[in-house]
């Protein structure tokens, strides 16, 4: 529950999914839920609250031949009320959805799937065989679905990274080229000293510029994040040509890791498994600018990174020959004041708020603080819907893991018209004494608290009365 409620902290609701539980919650500063939907799987990772109340998330589907963490391989579309309006499979032996979804300002739905690529096709991409475990190869696709009906979909669009792959292993194949020279392509044989696995990309986000047309990618293992452009056909997505960009499917962008791209010289900045690449949403501070959380996993030390590259134009990243794609350094950073307090190998992710505050979720501790614009620590919350149940406020949690927290204000159009008052907090035994701020308990035979809300108060206060917590 809720273990730091300063006034400082933004108003809001805060919408996240357990890993290990079928619930997705919407809960108040106080740690009070607002709304819950129960869906019969477990996230492979991202919820999603529409902006009319609606709840698009991800679902896990066992899959006996694609089983890496954040496997999902289901999509489901719930109204306010927890009613299912849709849902639709993305689950083979040969594909998966994994991590992350996004809904398209149209209406259409973005998903994140791995296809297999069958060892002999691997191999015509030039892949070193010697670098090919388990029979296979995974390719990432995106596919833009426009639902249909209550289960049905049509795909309207799509892309793989098997179609911009380079190799300078094997001269006989077609995509044998200079790594250094093909910037916009994905080298099939870097591995960034990780095993071959099938799954040796692990892109695990994938976000949406409506401004740009443009997609943002994180690959775990190769510690880069990519950037496409949305606006080509399926036609130019799986070319070099076309798109508002001129480029098709190749990468407008990618940052992080210079080495993967044959630029061992660059100076510029790196990230460390990173997750969760988005653009800062217009109007907030730092509008336009990517926030990244940056894992950290050989440092053990996580940190929110904002970088902010250079462009030639709208969209247009800058280059350098030398240094590959700016910026050559993080602008904005939040560690902790001691670095090695602060560490999550996996999952995670941040959200910069209206007020300038930023939210920061702590993937792998279900760990959940916001920070004011000097970086102080205004807000704390600890997931309690553990994989062995729900615990009580002040147990040691463990196993509540929360892939991403999102914070939505008070304004938010979902909110219109519903009915928001707090329910009881998730843990059981809550403390509430960060949110009551008057008790009557001298004046009534039943003892009562009189809770204001929300704290803090910014248009309407609310005043409620209910039994006292004993
Ligand atoms: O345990 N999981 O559910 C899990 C683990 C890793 C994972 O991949 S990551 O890149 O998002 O950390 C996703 C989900």
């Amino acid at each position: 529950g809720t273990i730091t409620n300063d006034t400082n902290a933004f108003n809001g609701l805060t919408l996240f999914s357990p890993n290990n539980s079928t619930e997705t919650y919407l809960i108040n500063n106080c740690g009070e839920v607002v709304n819950q939907w129960t869906s019969t799987y477990t996230p492979a990772a991202s919820v999603y609250l529409l902006n009319n109340g609606n709840l698009l998330r991800t679902g896990k589907i066992y899959n006996s031949e694609i089983t890496f963490g954040g496997v999902g391989g289901k999509i489901e579309l719930f109204d306010w009320e927890n009613n299912l309006l849709w849902d639709y499979n993305y689950s083979t032996d040969l594909v998966s959805q994994h991590h992350d979804i996004y809904p398209l300002p149209n209406g259409n739905i973005l998903i994140l799937a791995v296809t297999t690529i069958p060892i002999f096709d691997a191999i015509e991409e030039g892949r070193d065989a010697t670098n090919i475990s388990e029979g296979k190869l995974f390719n990432e696709q995106i596919l833009e679905l426009q639902p249909i009906g209550t289960n049905q979909a049509n795909i309207v669009w799509e892309w793989n990274i098997k179609d911009h792959l380079i190799q300078d292993f094997d001269a006989t194949k077609n995509n044998y080229g200079s790594v250094a020279n093909n910037p916009q392509r994905l080298d099939i044989n870097f591995l960034n000293n990780n095993n071959p696995v099938a799954n040796w990309l692990h892109i695990n986000s994938m976000q949406y510029n409506e401004n740009l047309d443009q997609i943002i990618l994180s690959s775990r293992k190769l510690s880069e994040v990519y950037i496409i452009d949305h606006s080509t056909s399926t036609a130019e997505a799986a070319s070099s040509q076309g798109g508002i960009y001129g480029k098709g499917g190749d990468f407008l962008y990618r940052w992080g890791n210079p080495v993967a791209y044959d630029h061992e010289t660059s100076t510029y900045a790196t990230l460390d498994s990173q997750h969760f690449p988005h653009w800062i949403p217009n109007g907030l501070t730092d509008a336009g600018k990517i926030m990244i959380f940056n894992n950290g996993n050989s440092s053990a030390i996580s940190s929110l990174a904002i970088i902010n590259p250079e462009t030639t134009g709208q969209g247009i990243y800058a280059y350098d020959e030398l240094n590959g794609f700016s910026p050559s350094a993080i602008e904005w950073t939040y560690e902790a004041d001691t670095p090695t307090d602060f560490f999550s190998a996996i999952l995670s992710s941040g959200q910069r708020l209206p007020n300038g505050n930023t939210l920061i979720c702590d993937g792998d501790s279900g760990y959940f603080f916001e920070i004011d614009s000097n970086k102080n620590t205004v807000w704390e919350y600890v997931n309690p819907d553990t994989s062995t149940g729900v615990l009580n406020q002040g147990d040691s949690p463990a196993l509540n893991f929360v892939f991403r927290a999102h914070k939505f204000p008070l304004d938010y159009p979902a909110f219109n018209g519903r009915d928001l008052t707090p329910r009881v907090p998730i843990e059981g035994n809550p403390d509430l004494s960060n949110c009551t701020v008057l008790s009557t308990t001298e004046y009534v035979v039943t003892p009562v608290e009189i809770k204001l809300y929300p704290n803090p108060v910014v248009n309407d206060l609310f005043l409620g009365l209910r039994k006292r917590y004993s």
